[in-house]
């Protein structure tokens, strides 16, 4: 990034006045992103935090190009990617659900995932059939996870559990090249302590990998303990941003509190927010 006095640098995204508006001139209208400004240098990892219809995956959406913007635009690195399609900027952003299944092919081995996975980011030389150092390279990989994996190559990925198959969805979102994670509530569906893997995984792959990284959480305790900042959003704008000291300092209470006072009412699900 740059000391204060160091050369400033583009950021890695830069989104610059997003609007999103489903449904326009119908009765369903709905203004998802209303303007929203964001500017996130190279190897910063961003919670995302918001009450339910906030925007946060509409965001992650605009991000990855899975919507289209109905005005403002995506800078990735200084280049604006606001026209490219997803496939376009998949070789730069990648992209972890909620849902284990919904970045895997449960019919496919963990083998077949994972070259998958390689051939999208269009690492070239690679044949249909895995050769022995790309399957060596998988491996390693997956050895990694401490989970005994790397012994299953040829599992049905069907066979692994939630936990199992969110570290492989993981590890294969990060096989490929690519400078921006999205992660969406990628870890809501687990139980804690796996949740907890997850997250020190993602932690690993974000630091070693130098990735910029969203990462969109319903838990306080989350957004506040990983990553390096955390943004609020509410109604389709940032309307909170902590770094530094600000966010050393602040607890879940209270960032409870600037929830409550953004909606403007008593929250009566803490149990959620606090998990
Ligand atoms: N494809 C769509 N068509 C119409 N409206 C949509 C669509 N996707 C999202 N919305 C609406 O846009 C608004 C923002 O939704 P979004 O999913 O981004 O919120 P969110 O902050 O991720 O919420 P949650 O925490 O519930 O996942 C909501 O009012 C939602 O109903």
């Amino acid at each position: 990034m740059g000391g204060p006095f160091g050369p400033r640098r583009s950021p890695m995204i830069s989104a610059d006045a997003l609007q999103v508006v489903f449904n326009p001139g119908t009765p369903l209208e709905n203004h998802a992103l209303r303007g929203l400004t964001l500017d996130i240098p190279e190897g910063q990892w961003l919670t995302v935090i918001g009450s339910n219809g906030a925007g946060k995956s509409t965001l992650l959406n605009a991000l990855s190009g899975d919507i289209r913007l109905s005005a403002g635009r995506i800078l990735i690195g200084s280049q604006d990617v606001t026209r490219w399609p997803t496939h376009q900027r998949s070789a730069l952003v990648a992209r972890v659900f909620q849902d284990p299944l919904a970045g895997t092919c449960e019919r496919l081995t963990i083998e077949e995932n994972m070259a998958l996975a390689l051939r999208r980011g269009g690492v070239r030389g690679l044949r249909p059939a895995l050769g022995r150092h790309e399957r060596e390279y998988l491996r390693e990989r997956l050895s990694r996870l401490g989970l005994g994996l790397e012994n299953r190559l040829k599992d049905r990925m069907g066979l692994l559990s939630g936990g199992q198959r969110q570290a492989v969805s993981l590890l294969m979102a990060t096989l490929a090249p690519l400078r921006i994670l999205l992660l969406d509530e990628h870890t809501a569906a687990l139980d804690p302590r796996t949740a907890d893997l997850i997250l020190r995984l993602t932690q690993d792959l974000i630091r070693e990998l130098n990735l910029t990284a969203l990462m969109v959480t319903h838990s306080m305790k989350q957004a506040l303990h990983f990553g390096d900042r955390t943004v609020m959003l509410h109604e389709g704008k940032v309307v909170l941003d902590l770094t530094g000291a600000e966010r050393a300092g602040m607890t879940v209470e209270g960032l409870l509190a600037q929830f409550s006072h953004q909606r403007g009412e008593d929250l009566d699900d803490d149990a959620l927010l606090l998990g």
